[in-house]
């Protein structure tokens, strides 16, 4: 059965809701519907249409995310993506997200991204697992730091109300933002839905706190989080500090943040739920096992635009080699290109090929988190030089390593 495809009209929008409540089982709020509408673009959704019902949809976010050497690249954040039960395993997906990759190469961006709902969707349509996600349950009583933890005595802490510090968590923000791959320029409706914290976002967590670090000179960090309470039996205090998000713009405040959480009274753990993989309290606990720490995958990207892509990021070393890439979805990037790192280019060539792989190894190493030869080793990647593998291996590497730690 034939399903048109085209952006919604605004007047479409509650059917657009309709189906998404209906895909992921859920009953949204209307200021969430609000909300999302605010972040939503109308010309960036596509329905797939069964007469004048849509039932499969889709959505783009626009952000501008930090890619290796941070550049803050254009990409397409790919959002909403569900088709009505009655209408599921017939192709709807599948026409939608070509037609949408198609209109992501149109608009000029080189990379998708997107938050998958279950990793198992999303590898058919060229995307690969670019970043991790790390949670930690760190109980109190074993959460001691290294004896050389990091302090300042000018620091201090300060209590606040989310939305009146807004103005100085975007000051800490967008310093730290460019310098993590994966982390994003948070709009100001971004930040809106961020700090969200009417009646029916608190659920049973509570509401929205915070925290700030500062000097003299200043905000120096701040971090977020909600205190789900709790008592035993007997009467002794366990509840759990959640940790939303904690950024700061050196490691004395970081340090500070994460002691304050760790230390909050009448809790008896933090559980953290999006950490980048590489957060440095993993060496500030005196015993890492206490970490409890487990990873899921974040962030998956999808090359778009091959050499656009490729000559945005910087990389960690120089490498020149030809590659053949496979992608059947996307066929204008499927063949040999011949990339020089230290010319910045990426050119169509007819060249032997060095290394052959498929595009999603592409999508999963661009942001620098996944090794080529982690791949290799899986028999995922075919090496025709010896050393090319590692060679471009080395140079897609990056650190820090990335996470945008929003769920979208
Ligand atoms: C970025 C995000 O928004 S993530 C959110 C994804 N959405 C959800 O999880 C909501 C609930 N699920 C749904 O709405 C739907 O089941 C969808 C969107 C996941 C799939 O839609 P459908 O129209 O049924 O998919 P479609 O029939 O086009 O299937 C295309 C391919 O994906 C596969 N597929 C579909 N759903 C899944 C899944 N959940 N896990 C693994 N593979 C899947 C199909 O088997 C098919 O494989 P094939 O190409 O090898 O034959």
């Amino acid at each position: 059965m034939n399903h048109p495809i085209r952006p919604i009209s605004e007047a479409e929008w509650p059917a657009f809701i309709a189906v998404l409540e209906e895909a992921f089982a859920v009953t949204f709020h209307p200021v969430e519907i609000e909300r999302f509408k605010a972040l939503t673009p109308m010309e960036r959704t596509l329905a797939a249409f069964d007469a004048d019902l849509p039932v499969g949809v889709t959505a783009i976010f626009d952000f501008d995310m930090t890619i290796p050497g941070g550049t803050r690249l254009p990409v397409a954040g790919v959002t909403a993506v569900s088709v009505l039960p009655s209408h599921r395993r017939r192709g709807i997906l599948n026409s939608l997200m070509r037609r949408q990759l198609q209109d992501i190469k149109e608009s000029g961006q080189s990379i998708a991204v997107l938050y998958a709902s279950e990793a198992g969707i999303y590898g058919r349509f060229g995307y690969g697992r670019a970043a991790d996600t790390v949670f930690f349950r760190i109980p109190k009583h074993g959460s001691a730091f290294v004896k050389n933890a990091p302090t300042d005595p000018a620091l201090r802490l300060r209590t606040a109300i989310p939305a009146q510090a807004r103005a100085e968590f975007e000051q800490v923000f967008d310093a730290v933002s460019g310098t993590r791959p994966g982390l994003y320029t948070r709009s100001p409706d971004r930040w809106g839905s961020v700090l969200a914290d009417e009646e029916f976002d608190r659920r049973d967590d509570g509401r929205l706190r915070s925290i700030l670090a500062e000097d003299d000179g200043g905000v120096r960090g701040y971090a977020l989080f909600k205190i789900k309470r709790g008592f035993t039996d007997h009467d002794v205090p366990e509840g759990e500090v959640r940790l939303i998000e904690l950024f700061a713009v050196d490691p004395a405040a970081y340090a500070l943040l994460w002691r304050h959480v760790l230390d909050r009274d009448l809790c008896s753990r933090v559980y953290a739920w999006n950490r980048p993989i590489d957060d440095p309290i993993q060496h500030l606990i005196a015993e890492p096992r206490n970490l409890n720490a487990g990873t899921l995958d974040e962030l998956w990207a999808r090359v778009v635009d091959l050499p656009a892509a490729l000559t945005a990021r910087a990389y960690a070393a120089p490498a020149e080699l030809v590659i053949e890439v496979a992608d059947e979805p996307c066929p204008w990037n499927a063949g040999r290109w011949r990339l020089v790192t230290a010319k910045g280019t990426c050119e169509r060539t007819d060249d032997a090929p060095d290394l052959s792989l498929p595009v999603q190894v592409l999508g999963a190493s661009y942001f620098g988190g996944r090794s080529l030869m982690s791949y290799g080793a899986a028999g995922l990647v075919t090496e025709h030089r010896p050393g090319a593998l590692r060679e471009l291996s080395t140079a897609m590497s990056w650190d820090p390593k990335p996470w945008a730690g929003l769920v979208f």
